[in-house]
């Protein structure tokens, strides 16, 4: 009896020693986390300290990248807020985000959730060598597939965004005098450019494996969405909702992969190194070349050629073809409000081009309205409002600040483009102020839909060749005005990865301009 009341008695206190113990450790180690954080906070750049835990998630209202616009506004162009768990860094001055893009220590990518998905591969969320390698090695390839300002490889990138233009201008001729929605048939002219050079794959308007490719692309983006709050607050991670949400996303991952596996087999079968057709083949020669000369594959750094190919031409694909789209969607929506510059716009390309062909990229010098409509569009819609969010490499210094290794770096290219000490009302849409008085198109350095720096937009010259091309044949072919009966659409973006028109337009009937008719 003694001994067992003894028992209990050494159990009871050894259980209150260890109560003690954990609720002492526990105390320490968020005394260390709230000294740490508190020493990091000192050292950051201004910004609100939101709640505990949740930072200033409860305080989001409205489209993220004008919050952090506001926030700005308040604390300075260089501003540090904590969504959840991530540290988030906003810089809104151009020359701010030009300094620190062009350093080394800032072309890293934060590790979240998202990144842990793709498991390293590709080449936009990749950091590092692997990331280097494959940049300058793309830069190549695609410079080599016609994505080029100089030489005949730009010939052969004009015929083929223009043969996907005359096909684009047929479907709509066909639609005669109905409405169109313009959205499903830029898809499919779109794509099919980037999917040519990466791939020679081409789809048909209406071809079912196209719509169940943009299906799983559309599908995926929501999954992707959904993982967001968890992003933000680590711990929603064990919430039963987020393991099907992570099995749902691995199958559409699957199906995806499976499709461009496909392609790459495909390839490999009908592979010819002294014929490269397409940025695919590039990479298999590359393989084939660190075979012979038995150096290994440096290029991809110990990681799967296959995934690794399949990730590139996924990547390219979501970076090229949605921008795009989004850009022409936007420029048409500013044509409807504001007919007069569409008119001014058609005159030019009467009186330079002519009535009887389409626009060609050697016009462009000489089609000031046009080229400056297109700036305009880009500087005002600013598709990639928050632009790709980086990583420093290391801890580093900003502007006196202390920016740790893990904050997200976020380059505000939405304020830069509507800051009204750069920009004379630039709410408004006024093409002519990237016209100097000599009447030439000048960009000035605080112009930077493609961001700026070592991560700077691997797609410029592509996405410049195929909005000239595309927006001023259709233009020189079409007249835009909404239906009959119905409002002009909003020009208020909706929030998510790329900012894209609310409202898709459409057109009253294969009109009267031009060659249109
Ligand atoms: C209007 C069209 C486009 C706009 C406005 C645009 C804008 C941007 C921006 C702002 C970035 C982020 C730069 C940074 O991280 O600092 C970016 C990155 C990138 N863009 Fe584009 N882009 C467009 C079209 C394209 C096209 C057609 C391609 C494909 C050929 C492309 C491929 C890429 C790639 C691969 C990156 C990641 C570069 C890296 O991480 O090193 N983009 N783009």
């Amino acid at each position: 009896m003694f001994v067992y009341s003894a028992l209990v008695l050494w159990n009871l206190a050894m259980q209150e020693i260890s109560t003690r113990v954990l609720f002492v450790f526990l105390t320490v180690l968020l005394l260390v986390r709230g000294l740490q954080m508190l020493r990091e906070a000192i050292a950051l750049p201004p910004g609100p300290w939101g709640l505990p835990i949740l930072g200033s998630l409860p305080f989001l209202k409205g489209d993220l990248h004008l919050h952090f616009r506001d926030l700005t506004h308040k604390y300075g162009s260089l501003i540090s807020t904590r969504l959840g768990s991530q540290l988030i860094v906003v810089l809104s001055d151009y020359k701010m985000i030009r300094d620190a893009f062009r350093k080394e220590e800032f072309t890293g990518r934060p590790n979240t959730e998202f990144t842990n998905i793709l498991e390293g591969y590709g080449v936009v969320n990749t950091a590092g060598k692997l990331w280097k390698d494959q940049r300058r090695f793309l830069h190549e390839g695609l410079r080599h597939f016609g994505m080029s300002y100089l030489g005949s490889r730009k010939a052969q990138m004009e015929n083929r965004i223009m043969s996907e233009v005359e096909e684009f201008l047929c479907v709509l001729k066909a639609k005669q005098d109905k409405p169109v929605d313009l959205n499903p048939i830029f898809a499919v002219s779109i794509s099919n450019v980037i999917c040519d050079v990466l791939m020679s794959v081409r789809f048909s308007h209406n071809d079912a494996r196209f719509i169940r490719f943009m299906d799983l692309i559309e599908q995926g983006f929501k999954l992707f969405s959904s993982l967001e709050a968890a992003l933000f607050i680590p711990i929603l991670k064990y919430l039963p909702g987020h393991s099907s949400t992570l099995q749902k996303i691995a199958k559409n991952r699957e199906e995806m992969a499976q499709f461009f596996q496909e392609t790459i087999e495909d390839h490999k079968r009908t592979f010819d190194p002294s014929h490269l057709r397409d940025l695919l083949d590039t990479y298999l020669f590359e393989i084939q070349k660190a075979n012979e000369e038995g150096t290994g594959h440096n290029l991809f750094e110990g990681k799967d050629h296959d995934r690794q190919m399949q990730q590139i031409v996924g990547d390219l694909f979501s970076a090229g073809m949605e921008t795009i789209k989004s850009s022409l969607q936007w420029a048409i929506l500013f044509m409807l409000h504001n007919p007069e510059k569409m008119r001014a716009v058609q005159e030019e390309l009467d009186q330079v081009v002519g009535r009887q062909r389409l626009p060609k990229l050697e016009d462009l010098a000489y089609l000031p309205v046009t080229e400056s409509t297109i700036l305009e569009v880009l500087r005002i819609s600013s598709i990639v409002p928050m632009g790709t969010t980086h990583a420093p490499t290391r801890d580093i210094k900003l502007n006196g600040f202390q920016l740790p290794r893990h904050a997200q770096i976020v380059p505000l290219l939405h304020s830069v483009h509507m800051d009204p000490n750069l920009w004379d009302e630039p709410e408004t849409f006024n093409p002519s102020r990237f016209i100097n008085a000599e009447g030439k198109v000048t960009k000035p350095e605080y112009f930077l839909p493609f961001g700026v720096g070592r991560r700077m937009c691997l797609g410029e010259i592509l996405a410049r060749m195929e909005i000239f091309l595309f927006f001023s044949s259709f233009l020189h072919s079409f007249d835009v005005a909404v239906p009959e009966g119905e409002t002009l659409p909003s020009l208020k973006g909706v929030a998510g990865g790329y900012d894209k028109p609310q409202s898709i337009p459409r057109l009253p009937q294969a009109s009267t301009h031009g060659l249109g008719q």
